[in-house]
């Protein structure tokens, strides 16, 4: 059983803590599944917070980590709980959103990663033109579609410091169908400046049901050639996976773990090579699988060669890293240096980048990995 990495630690220390010897595959990497606003710094929330006057609970470095951090397995519904700690302190704000956007490029950059797809709610991040305004904000002027925009200044101020590929992904949110419109409106007017796909986020558990404004904007969406993923099956049943799939066209599945509990599905995603996108120390926390992680449902993914990547959802809550994602996959659920790379391959695959730019990253991956290319998975 797995007992919990030391908390606070991360955060605390930032990435000293992974010293050479912990980092179980120190190669290029890619990340698909992860939340720009559940991978802020803590001391960038207490730094905003400072200049903007908002007084929080705990002014301590340490207070406010340990209010903001799962350390125990909680349900999908708690863990989201956790964003109302931090968001209002960033939120409306231009200069945080673009530190924000920059600072996780910086992050992702020291932990190997070379291409990462970082996913948000423009509206979560605003303070006009979104109704209701979000965690008891007073109306401002900053807009979602101001916000993408400053996502993606400071996104490619970070790829051109750190050098490494940075593109973005819209949320829709389960719970707000009235702004999915919005999203997909917005992914078409920024697909030139780094905005490559849409998302449908939030609590499954409480929302599940097919919404026909969810349905319209991802219709939209693939009329338009945006790429498109949804978070399924995390913790709701394998028919939410079976409607992403089917009604939304999802190409990508977030999460999927309970696809394995629909026989037919699973065989059906298989033979048509789904993306899964698994993020192991968010499942064990947000009470999404078994917290035995020898029980994980990667490893039936694993062993049916199926197409996925490794991800870390949202490092900030659960005081993780990429690398303690990877490092907790060798040790509880043996994987391979081997099985690292293919993974990686297939997440390259995967990714929402136009042909030409998948084909340069697959290259620089074979490359690092020492792989003549014809010897593809
Ligand atoms: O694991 C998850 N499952 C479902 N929704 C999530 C998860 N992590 C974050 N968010 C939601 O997505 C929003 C946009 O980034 C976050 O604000 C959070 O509400």
């Amino acid at each position: 059983l797995y007992t919990g990495a030391p908390t606070g630690t991360r955060l605390l220390s930032t990435m000293d803590e992974h010293t050479p010897e912990k980092v179980v595959f120190n190669k290029p990497k890619v990340e698909l599944h992860v939340h720009l606003d559940g991978a802020i710094r803590v001391q960038t929330i207490l730094d905003v917070a400072k200049r903007r006057q908002i007084s929080l609970p705990g002014n301590a470095k340490e207070q406010m980590t340990s209010r903001i951090i799962l350390t125990e397995p909680s349900t999908l519904t708690g863990f989201l709980h956790k964003f109302t700690e931090y968001m209002h302190v960033v939120a409306g704000d231009r200069e945080a959103i673009k530190r924000i956007a920059y600072e996780f490029v910086e992050d992702k950059a020291k932990e190997g990663v070379i291409y990462v797809e970082v996913r948000y709610s423009p509206h979560f991040l605003a303070n006009t033109k979104v109704e209701p305004i979000p965690w008891n904000q007073k109306e401002g002027d900053l807009s979602p579609d101001e916000v993408v925009d400053l996502v993606n200044q400071g996104l490619s101020q970070g790829e051109r410091a750190f050098n490494i590929k940075a593109r973005s992904i819209l949320c829709c949110m389960r719970h707000m169908p009235s702004w999915s419109m919005d999203i997909v409106e917005l992914c078409k007017k920024y697909r030139q400046q780094g905005v490559v796909g849409i998302d449908l986020a939030g609590d499954e558990s409480l929302n599940c049901d097919g919404n026909p404004d969810h349905r319209k904007a991802y219709e939209e969406a693939a009329r338009c050639g945006i790429h498109r993923t949804v978070h399924a099956g995390e913790v709701g049943p394998p028919s939410v996976v079976r409607e992403a799939v089917e009604v939304l066209k999802a190409e990508r599945v977030g999460h999927g773990y309970r696809t394995l509990e629909d026989r037919d599905l699973y065989k059906k995603l298989l033979a048509q090579n789904m993306h899964f996108e698994i993020c192991p120390i968010s499942s064990r926390l947000t009470g999404a699988c078994d917290p035995d992680f020898t029980k994980h449902p990667v490893i039936t993914f694993r062993k049916d060669k199926a197409n996925y990547s490794l991800n870390t959802d949202d490092p900030l809550i659960f005081n993780s890293s990429l690398h303690l994602d990877y490092s907790t996959a060798q040790k509880y659920m043996g994987f391979t240096e081997e099985e690292f790379k293919r993974l990686n391959i297939k997440s390259a695959e995967s990714c929402f980048l136009p042909e030409n730019e998948k084909k340069e990253l697959l290259h620089k991956l074979y490359d690092a990995y020492g792989m003549i290319q014809s010897t593809a998975f």
